[in-house]
């Protein structure tokens, strides 16, 4: 398991004859103070924790060897180290800075996002107005887009997984299932299909379904993944932002499954119209027919919503919630 970034830490010891010696070690466990549990997941678990030495605070996700083998997780860990080493250079996306390793676990020392989840900011709010679903939505869009550009296909995008920092700006989370494409910088690299997948690879694509409300249809229908997957979920996260619930939601996993397939989801009353059109134009059962990031950057939705840096360097919004007219 190769290792990645050298962060090192100043260690002052002293020699034989007691002279003060400083020696430059890569950072450890014991260069931390481990906090509170920020959540954790079949094989892992994440923790709040302070560097030490400069008392920064950083999210640090600790995976047990012994258990990724035991549970057959090993291509999962890669595939998640690998994704976030090609996804270094955005502010919507959670970056790692550097891993480490000690005789029962790995360390990733990645970005501290203390605004919580999305998933959270929605619930206590109820619905997002128009001003922020539009502010949220393109933040999420411009990490999608950055994410597609490298190759990466996230597979599971859901409120629950996109984070806010301490500006209320989104990150996204949790790489652990995406897909890999070749990466479209990497010359080597065989040509690869446009962005539909097959369900073979590595074997993981044949298995994994992502969460039941956000789960595209070709994802539950025939096993393949594409980049318009993550745009069927960017249409139900925006339709929740503004109605307060998913579109799909039936009583059992079952049920979600069927009411996606049958495409059986309404609008509440005086949902926005521009955000309706949005919506319907994602929610589409043929990948194909979808739209695409560029046709939804220019939808009337996002008239006037600046991307790239002038995104980034907008205030977040007051939290104001959606009252229909
Ligand atoms: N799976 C991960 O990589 C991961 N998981 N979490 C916590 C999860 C909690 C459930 N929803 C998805 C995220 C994190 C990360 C990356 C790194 C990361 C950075 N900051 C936070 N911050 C949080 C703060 C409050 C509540 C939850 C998360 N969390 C994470």
């Amino acid at each position: 398991w190769k290792e990645r970034g050298a962060a090192v830490s100043v260690r002052k010891e002293v020699d034989a004859s007691g002279k003060p010696v400083y020696r430059t070690v890569k950072k450890g466990v014991q260069d931390f103070s481990f906090g509170r549990i920020l959540g954790e997941g079949s094989y892992s678990s994440v923790y709040l924790a302070t560097d030490r030495q400069s008392l920064k605070e950083y999210a640090i996700k600790v995976l047990e060897k012994k258990h990724i083998i035991k549970e057959k997780k090993v291509k999962y860990v890669n595939i998640e180290k690998n994704t976030l080493n090609r996804l270094t250079e955005h502010p919507g996306i959670v970056r790692l800075y550097y891993t480490f390793q000690d005789e029962q676990s790995l360390y990733y020392v990645l970005d501290l996002c203390s605004g919580g989840e999305l998933l959270g900011i929605l619930k206590r709010t109820g619905t997002f107005d128009i001003e922020c679903t539009r502010f949220y939505g393109a933040q999420i869009l411009d990490a999608i887009r950055y994410m597609h550009s490298r190759g990466v296909i996230h597979r599971d995008l859901k409120p629950e997984n996109v984070l806010l920092d301490e500006n209320m700006h989104v990150k996204i989370t949790d790489f652990g299932t995406a897909k890999l494409l070749p990466d479209p910088r990497d010359q080597s690299a065989e040509g690869g299909v446009g962005g539909s997948l097959s369900s073979q690879g590595d074997g993981r694509s044949a298995s994994f379904v992502g969460t039941a409300e956000y789960v595209s249809p070709e994802l539950l229908m025939d096993k393949s993944a594409s980049k318009a997957s993550d745009l069927w979920a960017f249409g139900c996260i925006i339709y929740q932002l503004l109605a307060g619930r998913p579109p799909f939601k039936g009583g059992s996993e079952y049920l979600t499954f069927q009411k996606i397939v049958n495409l059986e989801y309404e609008f509440p009353p005086g949902f926005p119209p521009a955000a309706r059109d949005l919506v319907e134009r994602c929610l589409v059962l043929e990948p194909a027919r979808r739209l695409t990031i560029e046709h939804i950057m220019n939808h009337e939705f996002f008239d006037g919503q600046p991307f790239g840096r002038d995104l980034w360097r907008t205030k977040a919004p007051r939290l104001r919630p959606y009252v229909p007219p």
